[in-house]
C-alpha cells in the first residue's frame, strides 16, 4: 500500500500546477468523470483528479481489502473488533429473507417484527387509534434524545416536511433546561406523546430530560402518564425501570451504531411525521444504495468515488477540512448529521491494532445551505487562505411549483458556485474590472489584487431528482458508505467512539464541584471558572 501512496504523492506533484479547468479540454471529463446510479448523479470532474490519479486511488482501495471489507460488513461479521460487534445498520433496510445470522441467531425476524411494530404503533398514533390518556389525539411528539438518537430523526424529518402529515414533531437533546423549558412551553401535555431514545438509556443529557418531561406529564395530567410515553433502546431493563411498558419499548440490537440507527426504531419519529408508507420508502433508498455499494465497479461506484475524492484532497492536497453545501434549505441538518456520522466514525488517530495512523485521517466537516452561506463564508471559500473543497447537493425538482423562479435561481447559483471556485478571476481580468471602475494608477493594482479570485479550489456535485424519502434514503447510505471506505482506506475502526467518554467522565466528577464541592487538585484554569460561574 505505501508504494501506492507514494505514487499517488508523485502524481500529484507533477500535475499540481495544473488548472483544474484546463482539464475541461477533453470534451468528455464531465461524462467519464460523473456517475450516475437509480437517482443520483456524483460529478468529480470539478477536481484535479485524472485517469491516473482515478487508477492509483481505486488501487489503493483495493489493497486496503475493501471488497473483503464490505463483505464482511454486510455478512455480519464482528468487523467493529474494539466492541466485539457486527455492524448491520444495512440490515434494517434491506427486504431480503436469506438468514442472517449473528452469534448464532438470524436477525431479520426480530427487524421485520420491530418494523411492523413500529408500523402498528404509528398507524394507531396518526389514526387516533392510540390516543392520549384523556382519549385525544396526539397533536405534539417530543423526542427525546442526543447525538445518533437525535441527529438523524432531526435532519430527516426537516428534510422530508412534504410528506409531513402527522403529529409535529419536536426534538429535545441539549441538557440546557433553555431547551426543555422553550419546547415544553409551546406545548400541551394532555396531547403530547414523548419518545425516550437512547441506545443505551444512560446518557446524562437524555436521561436528565427524560426526568424533566416525564415531572412536565405528571404535572399536567396526573402520575398515570404511560399512555403518553414510549421509548427506543437496546436496554429493556431500563427502559422497564423509567415505568414504560413492554410493548411501547422498540428495541434494537448492538449492531446497530447509533450514528447509523435512523434506519430502526430512531427513526419512529420520522415515522410518525411522514408516516409508515413514506419511512419504508426512505428505507427502500437506502437498501437501493447498499445494493449499488455491493455491485458497481469502482468508477461507477458512488460511495466509492466520493471517499476516494476524500482521501485525495485530505491525504494528497492535505485539505484539513470539507464543506458541506446543500442548495437545499430541507437538508439544512444534514452538515450537522454528517458531523457526527463522518467525525465521530473517523476522526481518529489510532488503526485497528492500536498503532498510530500514519496518515491524516477524517477531515473536519462543516457546512450550511445554499445560499446562505454564500453571504456568510463563501469568502473565505473563495479567496481564503486554505483551501476548503466544497461539496454541493442540488435537487433538479423543488416540492414547490408554484415557486419555479427561487429553484432556479438557487440551481444557478449552485451551479455559479462550483464554477466560480474553479475558474476564480486572474489578476488580469480584475486589473480590467479596476480600470472599469475608474481606478488608474497603484490604486488600480491595489483593487485588482482585492478582486481577483485564485481558482483552481475542486468541488464535487451530487444532483437527485427531487427530495423524496426514497432519494434521501439513497443520500444517507451513500454518506455512510463514504465513511467506510474512508475508514478502510485509512485502516480504522469507523465504529467505535471513545473519544466522546474523557469528557463525560470528567463532568461527572465536576458536577459537584459546579454545586460547591471543593475543586482540590484542578487546574488552575478550572478552578477560576467554576469560581466565576458559581452563582
Ligand atoms: O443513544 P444513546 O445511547 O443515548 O447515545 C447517544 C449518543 O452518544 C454517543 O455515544 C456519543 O456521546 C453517540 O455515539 C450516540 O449516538
Amino acid at each position: 500500500m505505501s508504494a501506492i501512496w507514494t505514487e499517488l504523492e508523485e502524481r500529484h506533484r507533477a500535475t499540481s500546477a495544473r488548472r483544474i479547468a484546463s482539464l475541461f479540454d477533453d470534451p468528455d471529463r464531465f461524462d467519464r468523470f460523473s456517475t450516475e446510479t437509480d437517482d443520483l448523479l456524483l460529478d468529480i470532474s470539478k477536481t484535479n483528479i485524472d485517469d491516473e490519479a482515478l487508477a492509483l486511488l481505486i488501487s489503493l482501495a483495493d489493497s486496503a481489502g475493501l471488497a473483503d471489507r464490505r463483505d464482511a460488513m454486510f455478512r455480519g461479521d464482528k468487523i467493529n473488533m474494539a466492541e466485539n460487534r457486527a455492524v448491520l445498520h444495512t440490515a434494517l433496510r434491506s427486504p431480503e429473507t436469506a438468514p442472517l445470522v449473528v452469534d448464532g441467531v438470524d436477525v431479520r425476524p426480530a427487524v421485520t417484527e420491530t418494523l411492523d411494530r413500529m408500523e402498528r404503533f404509528a398507524r394507531a398514533v396518526r389514526s387516533g387509534d392510540v390516543t392520549a390518556q384523556n382519549g385525544a389525539i396526539f397533536t405534539d411528539v417530543i423526542n427525546i434524545g442526543i447525538g445518533g438518537s437525535d441527529l438523524g430523526p432531526v435532519m430527516a424529518t426537516l428534510a422530508l416536511a412534504p410528506y409531513h402529515d402527522g403529529p409535529n414533531v419536536h426534538f429535545l437533546s441539549n441538557v440546557d433546561g433553555a431547551h426543555a423549558h422553550d419546547i415544553l412551553k409551546r406545548l400541551n401535555p394532555e396531547t403530547t406523546l414523548v419518545i425516550v431514545a437512547s441506545k443505551t438509556f444512560t446518557t446524562i443529557e437524555t436521561m436528565t430530560n427524560a426526568g424533566t418531561v416525564l415531572d412536565w406529564l405528571r404535572a399536567g395530567i396526573g402520575t398515570d402518564i404511560g399512555a403518553h410515553l414510549a421509548a427506543v433502546s437496546t436496554a429493556r431493563d431500563r427502559t422497564a425501570a423509567m415505568g414504560i411498558a413492554e410493548e411501547r419499548v422498540f428495541g434494537f440490537a448492538d449492531w446497530v451504531g447509533g450514528r447509523y440507527s435512523l434506519w430502526g426504531p430512531v427513526g419512529l419519529p420520522i415515522m410518525l411525521a411522514i408516516g409508515p408508507e413514506n419511512f419504508r420508502a426512505l428505507l427502500a433508498g437506502g437498501h437501493a444504495m447498499d445494493r449499488h455499494f455491493q455491485t458497481a465497479e469502482a468508477r461507477q461506484n458512488l460511495p466509492v468515488l466520493m471517499a476516494l475524492v476524500g482521501i485525495w484532497h485530505r491525504n494528497i492536497c492535505g485539505y484539513g477540512s470539507r464543506a458541506v453545501l446543500p442548495y437545499d434549505q430541507r437538508l439544512s441538518r444534514l452538515p450537522a448529521y454528517l458531523q457526527q456520522l463522518d467525525m465521530e466514525s473517523n476522526g481518529k488517530s489510532v488503526a485497528m491494532d492500536g498503532s498510530r495512523l500514519e496518515r491524516s485521517a477524517g477531515p473536519v466537516v462543516w457546512g450550511e445551505p445554499g445560499t446562505n452561506g454564500q453571504h456568510a463564508f463563501y469568502q473565505l471559500l473563495h479567496q481564503g487562505t486554505d483551501v476548503v473543497p466544497a461539496e454541493f447537493l442540488i435537487a433538479a425538482e423543488s416540492h414547490e411549483p408554484g415557486l419555479q423562479a427561487h429553484h432556479d435561481l438557487l440551481k444557478a447559483n449552485c451551479l455559479a458556485q462550483s464554477e466560480a471556485l474553479m475558474l476564480g478571476r486572474s489578476f488580469k481580468q480584475a486589473l480590467q474590472i479596476a480600470e472599469q471602475l475608474g481606478f488608474g494608477g497603484e490604486a488600480r493594482k491595489r483593487q485588482a489584487a482585492h478582486r481577483s479570485f485564485p481558482g483552481n479550489r475542486p468541488s464535487i456535485t451530487l444532483a437527485y431528482p427531487k427530495l423524496t424519502p426514497f432519494v434521501l434514503g439513497q443520500i444517507i447510505a451513500l454518506y455512510e458508505h463514504r465513511v467506510f471506505v474512508e475508514g478502510v482506506i485509512w485502516g480504522i475502526n469507523s465504529f467505535d467512539q471513545w473519544g466522546v467518554e474523557l469528557g463525560k467522565e470528567l463532568a461527572n466528577g465536576l458536577l459537584p464541584m459546579v454545586q460547591g464541592a471543593d475543586p482540590a487538585g484542578k487546574d488552575g484554569s478550572t478552578r477560576g471558572l467554576l469560581h466565576k460561574l458559581s452563582a
